[in-house]
């Protein structure tokens, strides 16, 4: 995707567009629809959560914006262009820590997807990987081992390696689920810094209502299996600092009625 194309999602059209996505697997005894005719609009700088309780089809979404399932019906528009395979703007994070190459050190791990997709010759590469370890803080660690490094550091690296191809769109499917409560929090707030400084565009999966507040701008809610769009929400103005207030009580009790009670007529968005 070009600078111009992405400059323009920048003013105003949405960087990701996902217009009446229906995602289904066939095996051989079923058809599993995972999705139904979901839209929503992603814009540059968004912090945009993808919200719904176990197998509404969050992951489904993030795969097929990866480029690597692709829609029964409805299309993914990327700055206008409509996503048909996976391509080095879209870079993703997964939750399993086993994600780097055991074999590499840290900078190498951030520093090699680069080189391999031609996007920067070795020395640029580690320059690049070493910028980016900086930002995760991990710059002691570069010529460490994953092996040697905590499931939380592990993570770490994994975002540098994504955001050093400084992709259009970084796509997280839940990064954070596997670590424990205070790793979690850290690394919330530590990716909510790094937006500070760099303002990326993030498509960010959790069935957590709290981590949806505290790391999102936006919330998609999910329906129930097979995922339909319940409501879409702001939550710019909340992080844990203003957990346990009475609005973010308020809106937590609001997500949860909205995903888990009967539906309202003409469904909610803001
Ligand atoms: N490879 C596959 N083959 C067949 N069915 C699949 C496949 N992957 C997912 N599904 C089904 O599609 C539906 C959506 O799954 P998906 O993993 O996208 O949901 P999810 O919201 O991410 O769930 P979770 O929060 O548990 O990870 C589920 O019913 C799931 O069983």
């Amino acid at each position: 995707m070009s600078a111009e194309a992405i400059a323009d999602a920048a003013i105003g059209a949405p960087l990701l567009e996902a217009r009446g996505v229906t995602l289904q697997y066939k095996t051989r005894q079923h058809l599993v629809t995972a999705t139904w005719r979901v839209s929503f609009d992603v814009f540059s700088g968004d912090r945009f959560i993808l919200l719904g309780p176990s197998g509404c089809g969050k992951s489904s979404l993030l795969k097929a914006i990866g480029g690597y399932i692709q829609p029964v019906e409805g299309a993914f528009r990327l700055a206008g262009s409509e996503v048909h395979g996976p391509g080095p703007d879209r870079m993703m994070v997964f939750q399993e820590f086993d994600q780097l190459f055991a074999w590499k050190t840290v900078v190498d791990n951030v520093a090699f997807p680069l080189v391999m997709a031609g996007r920067a010759r070795p020395k640029e590469a580690r320059e690049r990987a070493l910028h980016y370890l900086e930002k995760v803080n991990l710059t002691k660690f570069r010529d460490s081992y994953p092996h040697m490094l905590s499931g939380g550091m592990k993570q770490r690296v994994a975002i540098a390696r994504a955001m050093a191809m400084e992709p259009a769109v970084l796509l997280m499917d839940e990064p954070f689920a596997a670590l424990d409560a205070l790793t979690r929090r850290r690394m919330q707030d530590e990716l909510l810094e790094l937006w500070d400084t760099t303002r990326f565009t993030v498509l960010f999966v959790t069935h957590s209502i709290e981590e949806a507040i505290v790391v999102g701008s936006r919330i998609l809610l999910l329906s129930p299996h097979p995922g339909r769009v319940r409501a879409e929400l702001n939550c710019a103005a909340y992080d844990h600092e203003h957990e346990g207030s009475a609005a973010f009580t308020a809106l937590q009790r609001r997500i949860h009625h909205m995903l888990f009670e009967e539906r309202q007529p003409g469904g909610d968005h803001e």
